[in-house]
């Protein structure tokens, strides 16, 4: 597949390695607005900034180019992407998170949060770490798995970061140099604690999801997410 890397920091350089190994071609890599050139392309992946999503999905979708977007911090803006992708009969995938791990992590998190929700002596929060230059908070993944918590827990129906208030499940973000994310979710009562938590190595499983959310949307038409991809849930 011909691509085109929206975003050339770190992300944008671990997909490039990982595509070349698995015989694609990159097209465009840009840090800066998308351009005419990504007319070339099969198919655009977006990790740059969250400013720039509104603009970047608008451009390949008017374009005829599916998109897989992993720039996090803009999901204000997703039910207006989503509409016109379904209008331009365009191909879309948003995800928080793309590694194999996360995503089977989101699972878990949903299953649990079903068996919590009779247990009412115990308290949910959710911590993320991740590097220093990350510039939204809470991470894109807490914001998905406090979403999944809320949908199946009936305790909860808000979250927010750093905050301790009723209905709420509180977040807590910390920024340490060199850490490619780690999430836990945690359930505490007067007795005992509860902890699932995932931690990415490095940024290898993230680009790898990607590459093979690419692969797998291209020549689709419509909106789909990571479950679609590995076809669980
Ligand atoms: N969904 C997932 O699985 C994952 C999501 N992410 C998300 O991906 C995003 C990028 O992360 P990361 O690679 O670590 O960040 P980096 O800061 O390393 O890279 C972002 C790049 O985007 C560039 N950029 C700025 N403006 C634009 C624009 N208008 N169009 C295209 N590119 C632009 C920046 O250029 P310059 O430096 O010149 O400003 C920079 O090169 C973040 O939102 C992060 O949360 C990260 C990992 C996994
Ligand atoms: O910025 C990052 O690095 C990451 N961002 C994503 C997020 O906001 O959840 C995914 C991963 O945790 C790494």
């Amino acid at each position: 597949m011909k691509i085109a890397l929206l975003g050339y920091g770190k992300m944008g350089k671990t997909i490039e390695a990982i595509a070349l190994e698995r015989g694609h071609t990159i097209v465009l890599k840009t840090s800066k607005t998308v351009n005419q050139a990504i007319k070339n392309a099969d198919v655009a992946i977006d990790f740059s900034i969250p400013g720039a999503a509104v603009n970047n999905i608008t451009h390949c979708i008017n374009h005829n180019i599916p998109v897989i977007y992993g720039t996090t911090g803009w999901l204000d803006q997703y039910d207006r992407m989503v509409q016109l992708c379904h209008e331009k009969q365009g191909a879309f995938i948003y995800a928080s998170n793309f590694s194999l791990g996360v995503n089977i992590f989101f699972q878990l998190n949903k299953s649990l949060a079903k068996m919590m929700a009779t247990l009412k002596d115990y308290a949910v929060s959710l911590e993320e770490i991740h590097h220093t230059q990350k510039l939204d908070a809470p991470s894109g993944t807490a914001i998905s798995l406090a979403n999944d918590i809320i949908k199946n827990h009936d305790s909860y129906n808000h979250w927010a970061l750093d905050q301790n208030q009723e209905k709420t499940i509180p977040i807590t973000a910390k920024r340490i140099e060199n850490v490619a994310g780690t999430h836990t979710v945690t359930y505490t009562s007067e007795v005992d604690t509860l902890e699932i938590k995932h931690t990415a190595h490095s940024r290898q499983g993230f680009a790898l999801g990607a590459v093979v959310a690419a692969e797998w949307l291209h020549g689709k038409v419509g909106v789909f997410t990571m479950k679609d991809v590995l076809n669980i849930g």
